[in-house]
């Protein structure tokens, strides 16, 4: 079982022709299926302690790997019980039914059982459950102190994350030779518990993954000020967020940081306030990431501001106010390194209301706008033109405070300035970002959020040493 972090995500069609390609390269559809419930058997037994399974199965491959799951578990001295609400389909599927060979008990005079595994539907689920099937397995699922999931909770739909009825909240979700978009983007994140992935060893090639733990060092010996990365903020209207971004930059690692338009000296003194007007400061060839919309307002000063800034040849991160005052065509014709960081609403002020998931949203405006855009939300997606997206799957729902935005923008600004990749500078942000909401609990806010980064950065700093 391995963990989410960096794992390729792949949608049912992705998922189908990596399982062609393994059958094309001598592979079965029965193989397969052996291995994946041998995989669910064995996951089970390590996280059943001694208690007693019951293993609810559909009619597709799903529930071909319970039945085999089940077989798995009995091979292996485990006390486990079948229930069905259909005969199984398909020639890997019944023959799965008849190597388990054993009792099949009809799901809805099933008695709950202490473990149940959920092997009723995975990718294939096209429409909601029927009524009398949803019941018995929310029956089934409250009844359980252990509830697993096989592949998918029944229920939800693989590619968008979108509940196609009522699904129970399960503890584990096994994933199946690959993680897939349901299990890193809400609603249906939070029905799976901890998700792990079972690799099956097939090939599996895609663009998007789960997002990676970032590999950061810290500076080299020979380092200055400017060569950890600069940030120059734009200051708005409400000064207090500029000051959040500013020290998050700070603290995210940036050598240099810069708030411009802030004149009047106050703590944090590390943090360099500087005139807007006086000899064009958006051009400094030093700075590494210039960042403006956190508090920017939408007047026609902030639209002077913008258009400043999108004439600098720096990368430019843009952020709340400043996504109002822009279009994609403009960012296309713009060019040069940008980073976009909406929220829902700011997403659809600059991109129109969109068609399909998240992830498909994030992918076609990185397109659109020629920008990285960090989809921000319980179920954050980053992506960048040309198809690579990172999906960040579930973060503390403390993050939902006043600032957390400015937060995060310094986050990724300090990374962005540090130089390489915007897209992995962007994901960096976003990890250390959740990372500090992780150290701080519950009740924290954006002012401890961006105090926490620099913890959250050496954490991160030995992790890629380790
Ligand atoms: N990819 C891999 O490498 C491997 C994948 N494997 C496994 O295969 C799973 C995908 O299998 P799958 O395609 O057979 O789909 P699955 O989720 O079992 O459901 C389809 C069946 O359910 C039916 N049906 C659908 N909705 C329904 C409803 N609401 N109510 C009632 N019926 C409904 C549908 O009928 P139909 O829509 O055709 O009428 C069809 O019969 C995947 O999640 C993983 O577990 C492993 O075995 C091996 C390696
Ligand atoms: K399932």
């Amino acid at each position: 079982m391995t963990p989410l972090d960096g794992t390729i995500v792949l949608d049912a069609a992705a998922m189908r022709a990596a399982e062609q390609a393994a059958i094309a390269a001598g592979e079965s559809v029965e193989s397969l299926m052996q291995r994946a419930g041998r995989a669910v058997g064995d996951a089970v037994h390590r996280l059943a302690g001694a208690h007693a399974v019951l293993v609810v199965c559909g009619p597709g491959n799903n529930g071909g790997d319970g039945y085999l799951a089940a077989a798995r578990l009995r091979a292996l001295g485990r006390t486990v019980r079948v229930a069905a609400a259909a005969a199984p389909r398909g020639a890997a599927a019944i023959a799965a039914r008849e190597a388990w060979g054993g009792a099949v008990e009809p799901l809805a005079a099933a008695k709950p059982a202490p473990v149940l595994v959920d092997s009723l539907y995975g990718t294939g689920l096209r429409r909601p459950l029927a009524a009398d099937e949803a019941a018995s397995l929310a029956r089934l699922v409250a009844g359980a102190a252990l509830a697993i999931a096989v592949d998918l909770p029944s229920g939800v739909a693989s590619d968008d994350g979108a509940l196609l009825g009522q699904v129970p909240r399960y503890h584990v979700t096994l994933a199946l030779g690959a993680a897939k978009p349901a299990h890193l983007l809400q609603p249906a994140a939070a029905r799976c518990g901890g998700v792990r992935v079972l690799p099956l060893g097939i090939a599996l090639s895609g663009d998007t993954r789960a997002l990676p733990p970032p590999r950061l060092a810290a500076p080299p010996v020979d380092s200055h000020k400017f060569s950890r990365g600069m940030v120059a903020l734009i200051k708005g209207r409400m000064a207090g967020a500029g000051e959040l971004a500013a020290r998050a930059a700070m603290r995210a690692g940036a050598g240099y940081v810069s708030l411009l338009g802030a004149t009047i000296p106050q703590a944090p003194h590390a943090l360099v306030r500087r005139s807007i007007e006086r000899d064009d400061p958006l051009v400094d060839a030093r700075i590494g990431a210039l960042v403006i919309g956190p508090g920017l307002g939408r007047d026609d000063h902030a639209r002077d501001l913008l258009e400043r800034a999108l004439a600098s040849d720096r990368a430019l991160l843009i952020d709340g106010d400043a996504l109002h005052l822009v279009t994609p065509e403009r960012l296309r014709a713009r060019g040069g390194t940008i980073v976009l960081t909406p929220h829902a609403g700011e997403f659809h002020a600059l991109f129109g209301e969109t068609q399909g998931s998240k992830l498909a949203a994030a992918c076609t405006a990185a397109e659109r706008a020629g920008a990285v855009v960090v989809y921000k939300g319980p179920d954050t997606v980053i992506a960048a033109p040309g198809g690579r997206a990172l999906l960040a799957g579930e973060a503390s729902s403390w993050l939902s405070t006043a600032g957390s935005g400015d937060v995060l923008a310094g986050a990724i600004a300090a990374r962005l300035a540090a130089g390489g990749d915007p897209l992995d500078a962007a994901a960096a942000g976003v990890w250390l970002h959740a990372a500090a909401a992780r150290r701080l609990g519950a009740g924290f806010i954006a002012d401890d959020l961006a105090e926490a980064l620099a913890p959250a950065l050496a954490a991160a700093i030995r992790e890629t040493r380790a």
